[in-house]
């Protein structure tokens, strides 16, 4: 019998998803370049599922049924194109490949073009859920034509990730739409990640908990609105002893984010696109600024004031409510970019659906999300979501909070990127008046770059000072 789809690349999310297809009692077909890889993970994880092993790439496509569907799970960039590059010359009309990596969705487009002038089907694919979700069900983003899709939809909905609505699995758009929802997926991932990460901060540094306590107290938020995947693994992370010093593992890893470029091009997108996201923005820019430790090291030095540390007796309860008004924040610039891109870009995309497809499987996952879909199911046309009433009761009680533990840092001299820009997001966006005046009347002064008034219509261009 034929596979009835295959997986190339075999590192930690095609292993696990081959797996996962495997389970749900499909035959699949395992391809991986190197091929000790494919070796030891036939010897070593398949335990009689259904998974065929292919040494080279003729043999592979040959042992896949018509059309024959098969996933990309390799790293991201040019391996893609030389995958398909290498996989083409096997293939007929009609067949698919799902490239489910986090492929930037200017290259997925690119791809599709090519692919579709030669009658192979192609679903740029985002796939959420790391390890464990790509084994026990991620949340799947697929894009492309509908007609690709159905050729799959089957298996995606049952390997996906399963919520009370349903599973975590929805076409989502044409063209580049699944990579780029996947993309801004990571973009709000990195915002969240840091929100939580200037809090514990502030737990250590102001009110001198250690990561065992602040576990706790993670602990416990995840019991309450702030229940998520990230909160539950941040607790977790502070209870883990390296086994080697015997001292908490977060003490003894080094204070440098890495970062793969999903969050970077979220940040790219939404400059290019005109949508302001800057708790994203300031996500990229705390990972890029890490970096320079020994920069950072010195300059403490040099810099060193005491710091102000006044511990408010309610800080805790403030922490909490800073937190969700930040990950409200990144959700809802996250979702104001996906619904601009595609109207710029005609994906079609159902930000009610989206929304639903992360309620599980995902790194973003959270109970936060129901009351998102909420909010949007009252006015799905309007993604703006601070406009709605539900929005403005929930932000309202959390900004003075969310300042009083700003404050709390800027005395203390711990800085909150993604906490300060997410409250600087919202005052500026309920704010009538922004000082853009004075930009346009700069720009107009060195640059006849021509403004507008208030008090009637029209461009406007004044001489500022007599021409010499
Ligand atoms: N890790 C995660 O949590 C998640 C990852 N992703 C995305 O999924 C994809 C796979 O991720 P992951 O499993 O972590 O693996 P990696 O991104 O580390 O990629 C390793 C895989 O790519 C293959 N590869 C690399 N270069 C080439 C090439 N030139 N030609 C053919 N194959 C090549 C490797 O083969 P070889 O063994 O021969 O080196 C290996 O199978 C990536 O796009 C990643 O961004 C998405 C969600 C979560
Ligand atoms: O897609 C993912 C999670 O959703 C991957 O884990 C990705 O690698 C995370 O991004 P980065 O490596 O830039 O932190």
């Amino acid at each position: 019998m034929k596979a009835q789809i295959g997986v190339v690349g075999l590192a930690v999310m095609g292993q696990n998803l081959a797996l996962n297809i495997a389970r749900k009692g499909y035959i699949v077909a395992v391809y991986n370049r190197t091929s000790e890889r494919t070796k030891n993970f036939v010897e070593q994880r398949v335990k009689g599922e259904k998974i065929v092993a292919a040494y080279d790439l003729k043999s592979f496509v040959e042992s896949l049924e018509r059309p024959r569907k098969i996933i990309l799970m390799v790293k991201a960039g040019s391996p893609v194109d030389e995958m398909i590059d290498e996989l083409l010359p096997y293939l007929q009309e009609g067949d698919l490949l799902i490239d489910a990596g986090n492929s930037h969705y200017e290259d997925t487009n690119r791809r599709l073009e090519r692919l579709s002038k030669m009658g192979i089907l192609f679903l740029g694919t985002g796939v959420s859920g790391g390890e464990y979700g790509a084994l026990h069900g991620p949340s799947i983003m697929p894009g492309g034509t509908k007609e690709a899709y159905k050729l799959v939809e089957e298996i995606f909905l049952k390997i996906a990730a399963k919520t009370e609505d349903g599973p975590c699995c929805t076409y989502v758009g044409d063209y580049s739409a699944g990579h780029f929802v996947k993309m801004v997926h990571n973009g709000i991932e990195y915002a969240i990640m840091q929100a939580i990460a200037e809090v514990y901060d502030i737990m250590r540094k102001v009110l001198g908990l250690q990561p065992k306590e602040i576990g706790e107290i993670f602990k416990k938020w995840n019991e309450g609105e702030l229940s998520s995947f990230l909160v539950e693994i941040t607790y977790k992370i502070m209870e883990k002893i390296d086994e080697e010093t015997g001292k908490p593992m977060v003490d003894v890893i080094l204070d440098k984010a890495e970062q793969k470029g999903t969050g970077k091009w979220t940040v790219e997108a939404a400059l290019d696109l005109g949508v302001p996201t800057p708790s994203l923005n300031l996500a990229v820019v705390a990972r890029v600024l890490s970096h320079f430790k020994q920069q950072r090291m010195e300059l403490s030095k040099l810099y060193w004031q005491k710091p102000i540390v006044k511990a408010d007796k309610n800080l805790i309860e403030y922490l909490e409510k800073a937190l969700s008004l930040a990950m409200f924040l990144a959700y809802s610039q996250g979702l104001w970019l996906i619904s601009e891109a595609s109207k710029a870009f005609n994906y079609g995309v159902n930000l009610l659906e989206i929304l639903r497809i992360w309620k599980g499987g995902c790194i973003i996952r959270a109970k936060m999300i129901d009351f998102l879909r909420e909010i949007l199911k009252e006015n799905p046309s309007n993604v703006n979501l601070l406009e709605s009433q539900k929005t403005v009761e929930y932000l309202k009680p959390r900004i003075e909070p969310t300042l009083k533990v700003c404050q709390i840092a800027r005395e203390a001299q711990i800085p909150t990127p993604v906490l300060n820009s997410s409250l600087d997001y919202l005052f500026s966006m309920k704010e009538a008046n922004l000082p853009a005046n004075l930009i346009q009347a700069q720009r107009d002064f060195f640059g006849a770059h021509t403004f507008e008034r208030i008090d009637k219509p029209g461009i406007y261009h004044i001489e500022w000072q007599p021409l010499e």
